[in-house]
């Protein structure tokens, strides 16, 4: 159902990157459906909140809010949010980049499950889990579309976490 709504595209953003396009699945309302549960459905009980990764990772997080009934953490690319924020730089598969929560958005100890389309290097949802972990909340897993095994973001991410991949390339 998923699978076969994804595109794949060789040499974006850059020469020598295959993107993994999931702008389909996120078109057809079935499939959107099926993996906004999917990635939800391993951590059923053990999470308060879903933690959305800007951008492709809120339109996730958010449709598995509306199923789910949690509310979305939303971790912002830098600069975007208005209050007091954490601040977590990573480096991506093309290039670097940092991430913001709002200090205080969730009560002391909350569970958040981290949501993201992709898992690539692993840098991205590392850095959200940083942000969790500095804001006093706790990382319940990282829960992902697509793991791109060759880039090592499990290995990378350690075990201090439980990480959920839906498709593995
Ligand atoms: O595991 P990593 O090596 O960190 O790569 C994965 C990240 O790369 C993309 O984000 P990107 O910031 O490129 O795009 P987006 O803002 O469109 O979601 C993707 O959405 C993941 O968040
Ligand atoms: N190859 C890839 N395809 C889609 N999203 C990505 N994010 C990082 N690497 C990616």
């Amino acid at each position: 159902m998923v699978e076969s709504h994804l595109a794949v595209i060789p040499d974006f953003p850059e020469p020598g990157v295959l993107f993994r396009d999931l702008t389909p699945v996120f078109a057809d309302g079935p499939a959107f459906h099926a993996l906004a549960e999917a990635l939800t459905a391993p951590f059923a009980g053990r999470f308060d909140h879903l933690g959305g990764v800007e951008a492709r990772g809120f339109l996730l997080a958010g449709a598995a809010s509306a199923l789910c009934g949690a509310g979305v953490l939303t971790v912002r690319k830098q600069g975007k949010l208005p209050r007091a924020v954490l601040t977590e730089e990573y480096d991506l598969e093309y290039g670097t980049a940092a991430l913001e929560v709002h200090e205080g958005e969730l009560p002391p100890g909350s569970r958040v499950l981290i949501v993201d389309d992709v898992l690539a290097t692993g840098g991205t949802v590392g850095a959200a889990a940083r942000l969790v972990e500095r804001a006093g909340w706790v990382v319940a897993g990282i829960s992902v579309a697509i793991e791109l095994e060759d880039l090592g973001g499990r290995a990378a991410l350690g075990d201090r976490y439980e990480v959920f991949s839906l498709l593995q390339y």
